[in-house]
């Protein structure tokens, strides 16, 4: 019977090609029917409404529908709110690896989709003037031949028809990798690293800035803040991924 139906769905939808998440099969143009509910579960969860990240075990939060983590309750951010397609864990995380370490460009439109997604739930953003990806340093891009933050914003920027400025934000400087630095050295390992390159282009509008992954929000951060100082009015920040607090 089992088989039976497996045949019929096979007829009816037939298998497509590997979903983009976790390389089983998949029917429609998305993600895998396990994907999506793994995904559509996130954007159920308890999330901080500033900064974007997952509620941990443990966490405490009010039972009211908007609430802030205990960091952003304490802290204020230069950006005004952040979000991502869902928690840096499971398939978002096993796919932002390949993307990102073993050179799957193609996995860019699948986690912008999600991340697109992830924007337009509600009204998150508001009218956004442009999108700036995540700069690497010159040494780390022609380590890894690509900037990962730059395929996700050059697609993101297509799906919300936001222009994307390669360029105007720079890091002028290698530091080392966020991962593994304690929370403090975390924000000391990126200063001066960022630079904006013409502020004229920044002036009083609206900037997303987008990167791969928020875990203290340090870099986010770094980024945000010199974009501000240039004098972009708001800035609003888009993950294909966010930590947890607890
Ligand atoms: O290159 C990195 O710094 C990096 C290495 C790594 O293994 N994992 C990782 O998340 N990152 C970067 O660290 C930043 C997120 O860390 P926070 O600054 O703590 O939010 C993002 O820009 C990531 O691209």
């Amino acid at each position: 019977m089992k088989l039976l139906w497996k045949a019929l769905l096979n007829l009816v939808f037939p298998e497509g090609p590997e979903c983009p998440l976790c390389g089983g099969r998949r029917r429609g143009e998305d993600v895998c029917g396990k994907c999506r509910k793994i995904i559509d579960g996130y954007g159920k969860e308890p999330y901080c409404a500033r900064c974007g990240r997952y509620a941990g075990k443990g966490a405490v939060f009010p039972s009211v529908a908007v609430h802030f983590c205990y960091e952003c309750r304490k802290h204020s951010w230069p950006f005004v709110r952040a979000r991502a397609a869902g928690p840096y864990e499971s398939v978002l995380k096993d796919a932002i690896h390949r993307f990102k370490y073993t050179g799957r460009r193609s996995l860019a439109i699948c986690l912008a989709r999600l991340m697109a997604e992830a924007a337009c739930a509600g009204p998150v953003f508001p009218h956004l003037d442009l999108a700036l990806p995540m700069p690497l340093s010159n040494e780390k891009l022609r380590r890894r031949g690509f900037n990962q933050a730059a395929l996700l914003a050059k697609e993101v920027g297509s799906l919300l028809q936001i222009p994307v400025s390669e360029g105007l934000l720079v890091k002028d400087f290698e530091t080392s990798p966020q991962a593994g630095l304690p929370r403090a050295a975390r924000e000391s390992n990126l200063m001066g690293a960022f630079r904006v390159t013409d502020s004229g282009a920044l002036r009083g509008r609206s900037i997303l800035i987008i990167d791969d992954v928020f875990t203290t929000g340090s870099t986010m951060s770094s980024a945000a803040s010199v974009v501000r100082k240039a004098g972009a009015g708001q800035v609003f920040a888009l993950t294909a991924a966010a930590g947890r607090y607890f």
